[in-house]
């Protein structure tokens, strides 16, 4: 028995139905897939993306402010997404659980993220959250919350973007630990952790939100994860991507990733972070990383995706 870390983007969340029932659909196909790795016989840690619902609440906290009822921080508007999305897998899951194995129970668990005070990130704000504007629209935004900033997303439109510093610890690990020793599957670190400091009063959340791929990488190290999979909307990373000579990469060492890492293969904000993440966790582990979609969750066994190796 494996214990692994597997770490779900958007895709796994998102849908063109934004309602709380859109979602919770999209999600149970995702629970879906990840009972077929239960199945196998691994001990199953969740974690999760939330850039899109974390800015979506945001502006709507904004919306709705006033002296009685006013917007809530990042840091705890981040907690919220943890909660919502923690609730819809643990309840898809806890459906899909009872069916096959009566004794196990889905807990989502809310995960505080120690980050340094002085991370340069909180300088230069990187991590997109939220919509996406068109050119026109983004000026009303900016018109609207003067303290936004946002940047242009891959060719797809602009986003918010907010500070997102690496993750340095997960405080919750020794927890998520005993859940996993009690037949529990976690659902923890969601949009990478809330991220915290600690100071002299103790600790205090601080506006960002970090990568959910290195924090996943982070919380396999902490919990002495097996393996860590990135699950994703591709079926492997790949060296010259979206172009005639395209090639998927299966296994791969770090130091070729280090190489192709320097000839800029992989995109900044999606498969960077991945390539990065899967190769922390294995040089500080030994162990392997997987990235590959989450159609091919049940098939890990079988050599599917992107290996990465020492
Ligand atoms: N070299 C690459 N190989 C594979 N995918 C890449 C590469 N560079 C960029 N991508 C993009 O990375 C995306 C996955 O990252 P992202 O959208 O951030 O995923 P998620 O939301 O699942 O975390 C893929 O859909 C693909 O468009
Ligand atoms: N927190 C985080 O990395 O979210 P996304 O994967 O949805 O961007």
């Amino acid at each position: 028995m494996s214990k692994i870390v597997v770490a779900l983007g958007g895709n796994a969340i998102q849908t063109s139905d934004k309602t709380a029932a859109g979602q919770k659909k999209a999600i149970k196909k995702t629970m879906a897939a990840i009972v077929k790795m239960i199945e196998n016989g691994d001990q199953i840690v969740i974690t999760h993306g939330n850039g899109p619902q974390v800015g979506n609440l945001l502006l709507q906290q904004q919306a709705g402010s006033n002296p009685n009822n006013p917007a809530m921080p990042l840091d705890t508007v981040g907690a919220m997404t943890q909660g919502s999305i923690g609730y819809w897998m643990q309840q898809a899951l806890d459906d899909l659980l009872q069916r096959s194995f009566a004794l196990k129970l889905a807990v989502a668990l809310v995960t505080q993220t120690v980050v340094d005070p002085n991370d340069p990130a909180f300088k230069n704000l990187s991590k997109p959250i939220g919509p996406f504007f068109t050119k026109e629209e983004v000026k009303k935004e900016q018109a609207e919350h003067p303290n936004y900033v946002y940047k242009e997303d891959a060719g797809r439109g602009f986003r918010q973007v907010v500070a997102s510093p690496k993750p340095k610890q997960i405080l919750e690990a020794p927890f998520i630990r005993t859940l996993l020793a009690n037949n529990c599957v976690p659902i923890a670190s969601g949009g990478g952790g809330i991220p915290v400091v600690v100071d002299a009063d103790g600790l205090k959340g601080v506006p960002g939100v970090i990568d959910k791929d290195y924090s996943a990488a982070k919380l396999a190290e902490n919990i002495k994860a097996d393996q860590l999979v990135i699950l994703t909307t591709v079926q492997n990373a790949y060296l010259n991507y979206g172009q005639e000579n395209e090639q998927a990469l299966g296994q791969v060492t770090c130091s070729q990733l280090k190489t192709y890492l320097a000839e800029g293969q992989f995109a900044p904000g999606s498969m960077k972070p991945k390539i990065e993440a899967a190769m922390e966790f294995v040089q500080h582990t030994g162990h392997q990383a997987i990235i590959t979609s989450l159609a091919n969750a049940g098939k890990l066994n079988q050599g599917v995706g992107t290996i990465v190796t020492l």
